[in-house]
């Protein structure tokens, strides 16, 4: 019998990180680690736990518009939705007036998002697998079935989709025991957050390269000089072999972006991370010719709102390094379609995870992506970030600086219930404490 979800939970969590600038960049200097969380409950006991990411304010948004969709979720059993999983996915991404306050992007795909990664959870909890496990061992037909191609055929049908995961078919089994044995490449950006001090930076440096990390990530975008003076006290201590990347969130207009990397192109950035808005692909563009001789790539994504933006940025050349996002974009199945499309450009994929609960779930995709999809650890890493892990069930393991695969059944975002009503806002305990924004 398989399990039908008979009611939706929401809460508002939210953890005070801006209290000592941890996340903090050039344009969200006070954020505080935040998650609309999403518990589905089953009739047979069964529990799905998924979230999406947000820096505090806002946070009661999101949950309101998870709320207004539970609608389309509550009386579903989970075999009527992973029949017809594109089904699904169009039916919370298409209502006829929901779709008004997106679509795909914004709040109401954030809600999406968090939804989407429950049912994700609660599959794999069925097969009692981890979500990667789960995607693994799926057929490349039962996989093309999850995605909606509305909009990318001009770049991706489903035939296409399903021809390039039956050619990485092969070797598919030796890729998941190396992935097994030795873990996927991850790079810290937890050393360099905008609001740290020099002093700050060089210690977690100094722990980090201690503890086997070899690529890492600085914050700039505010003033030229603070990134002059960082950027190259974090070069000469990682020394000329180790990768250094920088990231503005989106800080510059288009020809301020291109002076001011070169400024820095001295520490040998492998990229520059959102250089500028999001949305602007030719902006992107241009930045990504202008850089290219300096050897600097463009990465973005974090806020790319779906799969049609994607598609648009790998069309136009205009980035050098796909950043998805487990909680941005549509889910699992969202984040297949821009896999695939990232796969058919050549261009690596190199997951965000600067956030709470961020790590625990893309680490399930990009160990997917080189099992079955792009087969290359060629300039991919995931990134990694040292914060909140304690309040999860089953945090991220990391070995060597490498993502070891999860074990444990589901999607890896399920919160200690202690940790989730301590921090619940505005009356969990943790927020009797600290002051309110
Ligand atoms: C506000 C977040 O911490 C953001 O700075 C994360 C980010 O840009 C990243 O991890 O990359
Ligand atoms: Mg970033």
């Amino acid at each position: 019998m398989s399990p039908k979800i008979v009611r939706v939970s929401v809460r508002d969590v939210r953890f005070p990180t801006s209290l000592e600038q941890h996340g903090s960049d050039a344009m969200h200097t006070d954020p505080d680690y935040s998650a609309a969380y999403v518990v589905l409950e089953t009739d047979g006991g069964l529990r799905g736990f998924g979230l999406t990411f947000t820096l505090g304010k806002g946070t009661e948004i999101v949950v309101c518009a998870v709320q207004a969709m539970t609608g389309l979720v509550v009386g579903k059993s989970l075999e009527e939705i992973v029949r017809d999983f594109r089904g699904f996915y169009r039916l919370l991404t298409s209502d006829g007036q929901m779709r008004w306050l997106g679509p795909e992007k914004g709040v109401i795909h954030l809600a999406t998002a968090a939804l989407l990664n429950a049912v994700w959870d609660l599959w794999a909890r069925m097969e009692g697998k981890p979500l990667w496990k789960l995607l693994v061992d799926m057929s490349p037909e039962r996989l093309v079935s999850c995605i909606d191609f509305r909009y990318i055929t001009d770049v991706l049908t489903e035939e296409e989709a399903l021809e390039l995961l039956v050619k990485a078919q092969e070797g598919k089994r030796q890729r998941e025991e190396e992935m097994l044995r030795e873990g996927y490449p991850a790079y810290t950006t937890s050393c360099a957050w905008l609001g740290y001090s020099d002093q700050q930076l060089k210690q977690l440096c100094t722990d980090a390269l201690k503890g086997g990390w070899t690529k890492f990530k600085v914050k700039v975008g505010a003033d030229l000089d603070d990134d002059v003076r960082r950027c190259r006290l974090i070069r000469q201590m990682i020394g000329p072999d180790n990768t250094l990347m920088i990231d503005a969130n989106q800080r510059w207009d288009v020809s301020e972006a291109i002076s001011w990397v070169s400024n820095l192109a001295e520490v040998k950035p492998l990229w520059i991370e959102e250089p500028t808005s999001p949305d602007d692909i030719l902006g992107h563009a241009a930045i990504s010719k202008a850089l290219a001789p300096l050897g600097i790539g463009v990465a973005t994504g974090e806020q790319c709102h779906n799969r049609v933006m994607f598609k648009q940025f790998l069309q136009a050349g205009a980035l050098q390094f796909v950043q998805i996002d487990s909680c941005r974009l549509g889910s699992v199945n969202e984040n297949l379609a821009v896999l695939l499309m990232a796969h058919k450009f050549r261009v690596p994929v190199c997951p965000h995870a600067g956030g709470v609960g961020l790590c625990e779930l893309v680490q399930h995709l990009i160990l997917f992506d080189y099992i079955c999809v792009s087969a290359s650890l060629s300039n991919r890493m995931c990134e990694y970030v040292d914060h909140l892990h304690e309040h999860f069930v089953c945090p991220v393991v990391i070995h060597n600086a490498r993502y070891m695969p999860p074990k444990i059944p589901g999607y890896s975002c399920e919160m200690l219930e202690s940790s989730v009503k301590k921090h619940q806002y505005p009356d969990g305990d943790a927020w009797k404490l600290y002051p309110k924004k």
